[in-house]
């Protein structure tokens, strides 16, 4: 009798990424585009662009139609914010639960508990490849640290999350990745996990992993310079406001890291509430305004349509442009909001860029 793999109940196999990318490839001049807009992010990161990087976008894209109508309104408002913000457009695949739930387009693209990850790998190639063709920067949240290898040439930044910023898998994993990273606080509110995690993903690695061939690799890297703080609240509290900006700077410095933050004005800084972010936006203008130099941009989850839908038993009964995760401001709020935080970041930045200290 056998011992082993006595709770796999089936295996398919995948495409490897080689084989996507063949069919989803990415153009000399898409890859140059991509290869700009990294540099932006990375030079807001480390503050040689004094504009604010606006990771925004749905919780999670499910509805490639519904993905690409926001993508091209994002891109219309980027141009109209452009002296003030660089936008990226939040695009997540994955979905990590606290306990379960849906996670994510990648996984389960039917939403049906089908896991159809064959599929969902190939939608979501493909998706971010219309995206990025509009001219239109991605990012996205890493969880599984193989899906890089499928879909990492196409981001500009990304995200490791409140649940994984402890995990050493996924700090080698921020080491290796050839764009930016944010680390989330814990979900607790602690902020040392990620303060941790910023310094091990500067350093080199070594780690195995899977090639773009399929074949199992020892990937050795040279560290990432580009990691940053996002502050997400915690089960506690938010941690927006300004002294919980300073204790993180000043945290940041001790470590001899560079005082890169970003905050994320949903999640705990929100209580869930998408209206709330609103509230956060504000302060993290106001803040900017009043010379605070270690905010580098925020996140805001938002959506064609307000609010969120349970996903229903009959997948007709979905309402087009509205989230399957957490709740979003909608459309109009979104432009009303950025383009306000503009003219008040406008007022504020000084010939050279600097934000004048009231
Ligand atoms: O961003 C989405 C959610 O906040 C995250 O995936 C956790 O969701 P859950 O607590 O509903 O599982
Ligand atoms: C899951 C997310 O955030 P966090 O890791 O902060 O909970 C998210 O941004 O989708």
């Amino acid at each position: 009798m056998s011992n082993v793999d006595i709770r796999i109940r089936k295996t398919e196999s995948l495409a490897t990424p080689d084989e996507l990318i063949k069919k989803f490839p990415v153009s000399e001049e898409i890859a140059s585009s991509i290869n700009l807009s990294r540099q932006v992010v990375n030079d807001i990161i480390k503050g040689r662009d004094h504009r604010l990087l606006a990771i925004v976008g749905p919780c999670s894209l499910h509805d490639r139609k519904a993905a690409l109508e926001y993508a091209h309104r994002l891109k219309d408002l980027a141009e109209k914010v452009k002296d003030e913000m660089y936008i990226v457009m939040r695009t997540y695949f994955e979905k990590p639960r606290t306990v379960l739930g849906w996670k994510g387009l990648i996984l389960d693209p039917n939403m049906d508990g089908s896991y159809d990850i064959g599929s969902g790998i190939a939608i979501a190639r493909s998706l971010l490849l219309d995206i990025v063709s509009i001219g239109m920067p991605v990012g996205c949240e890493v969880l599984d640290p193989i899906i890089p290898q499928y879909i990492d040439e196409l981001m500009s930044w990304s995200s490791i999350g409140a649940r994984t910023t402890e995990s050493q898998i996924h700090r080698n994993l921020a080491s290796g990745l050839s764009v930016a990273v944010g680390f989330k606080n814990s979900t607790s509110g602690d902020l040392s996990n990620a303060i941790n995690a910023i310094q091990c993903a500067y350093n080199p690695a070594s780690f195995i992993g899977m090639d773009r061939s399929g074949a199992s690799t020892i990937f050795r890297t040279t560290g990432n310079d580009c990691c940053h703080l996002i502050l997400r609240g915690g089960d506690n509290s938010p941690n927006y406001y300004e002294d919980d900006v300073e204790s993180a700077r000043n945290m940041m410095i001790k470590s001899d890291l560079n005082p890169a933050i970003i905050i994320d004005c949903s999640h705990a800084n929100s209580r869930k509430n998408y209206d709330r972010q609103k509230r956060v936006l504000r302060s993290v203008v106001d803040q900017v305004c009043w010379g605070e130099k270690a905010i580098k941009g925020f996140m805001l989850e938002s959506n064609l349509i307000c609010g969120s839908q349970k996903i229903p038993s009959d997948l007709s009964d979905l309402k087009y442009g509205v989230s399957i995760t957490d709740g979003c401001l909608g459309w109009d709020e979104t432009e009303r909001i950025l383009i306000r935080s503009c003219e008040m970041l406008h007022r504020s930045f000084q010939g050279d860029g600097q934000s004048m200290p009231l």
